[in-house]
C-alpha cells in the first residue's frame, strides 16, 4: 500500500471496505431489525470456523473513503451495523462521528481484541479464546455473544460472563456447521442456567445476507 494511502487508513479517513448491504440483523438482541451492514476487511484472530474468512486479508479490500461509506449507508437505514473482519483493527472514530452526525444508530460486532475506538449505541462483544477482549470491551458490552462449537465452550462462556458489566445481556450462539449437534446442548444449558439466552443466525435460515 502507498504511504499516503496507509496514513489515511491509519486515521480512519479510508477503510478497507469488503462489502456493505441492507438486510435484517440476524443475531443477538436486535435480531429481526432491518439494518445496513458495513463489513470492514482485516482480521488476525483466526477462528477456524469463521464464516467470513474472505474478510481476513485487508489488502484484498479497497481502501474506501469513509465519507462515501456513510453517504451510501444513510440512504438505506437508521441502524448501521459495523462488522468485519475485525472492525476494531481500524480507527472507528471518523466513521462513527459521521454516522452520528447523520442521526444514525451505530452498532458494532466485535471480538473486542483491539482498543475500542468510535462511539457506539450498541456494542456486541463476541470473545475469542485465541485473542481475548480488552477490559474496555468487557466494560462497554451491551451483549455478550459466545459461539458454542463444543461442550468446552460453556466453560469459556462462563469465564467471559464473569468479566462483563452487570447489565450485559448474555447469549449462546451455535457455531453454524455444528448446529445439529450443539443446539440441543445449548437448549439444555440455557434451561439449567437461565441467565443465558439463545441466539441463532436467523439470516441463514431466511437465506438472506
Ligand atoms: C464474522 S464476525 C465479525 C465481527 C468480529 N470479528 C467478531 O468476531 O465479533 C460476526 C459474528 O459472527 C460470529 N460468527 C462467525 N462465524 C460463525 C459461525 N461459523 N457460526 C456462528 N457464528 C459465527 C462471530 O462470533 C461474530 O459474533
Ligand atoms: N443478517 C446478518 N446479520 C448479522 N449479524 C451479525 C453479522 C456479522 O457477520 O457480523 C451478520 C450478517 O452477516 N448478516
Ligand atoms: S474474530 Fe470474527 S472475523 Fe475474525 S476470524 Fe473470528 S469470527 Fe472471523
Ligand atoms: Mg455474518
Amino acid at each position: 500500500m502507498k504511504k499516503e494511502v496507509q496514513l489515511l487508513v491509519d486515521k480512519g479517513d479510508l477503510l478497507p471496505l469488503m462489502e456493505a448491504f441492507y438486510t435484517i440483523q440476524g443475531e443477538g438482541y436486535h435480531k429481526g431489525t432491518a439494518a445496513y451492514f458495513i463489513r470492514i476487511g482485516g482480521c488476525d484472530v483466526g477462528c477456524h470456523w469463521c464464516d467470513v474468512k474472505e474478510s481476513w486479508n485487508a489488502d484484498l479490500h479497497p481502501p474506501t473513503k469513509t465519507v462515501k461509506i456513510v453517504e451510501d449507508a444513510k440512504k438505506y437505514s437508521d441502524t448501521i451495523v459495523v462488522t468485519g473482519g475485525e472492525p476494531l483493527m481500524w480507527d472507528m472514530s471518523i466513521l462513527t462521528t459521521l454516522l452520528k452526525d447523520n442521526g444514525l444508530q451505530t452498532h458494532i460486532e466485535t471480538s473486542g481484541a483491539y482498543r475500542v475506538t468510535g462511539t457506539w449505541d450498541w456494542f456486541c462483544l463476541s470473545p475469542k479464546k485465541m485473542k481475548l477482549p480488552t477490559q474496555e470491551a468487557y466494560n462497554m458490552a451491551n451483549e455478550l455473544k459466545v459461539i458454542v462449537y463444543n461442550k468446552n465452550d460453556f466453560r469459556f462462556a462462563e469465564e467471559q460472563a464473569a468479566k462483563v458489566n452487570k447489565d450485559c445481556i448474555l447469549y449462546l450462539q451455535p457455531e453454524w456447521s455444528k448446529r445439529d449437534k450443539i443446539v440441543p446442548e445449548i437448549v439444555d444449558y440455557v434451561m439449567a442456567n437461565p441467565k443465558w439466552k439463545v441466539s441463532l443466525q436467523t439470516h441463514k435460515y431466511l437465506n438472506i445476507p
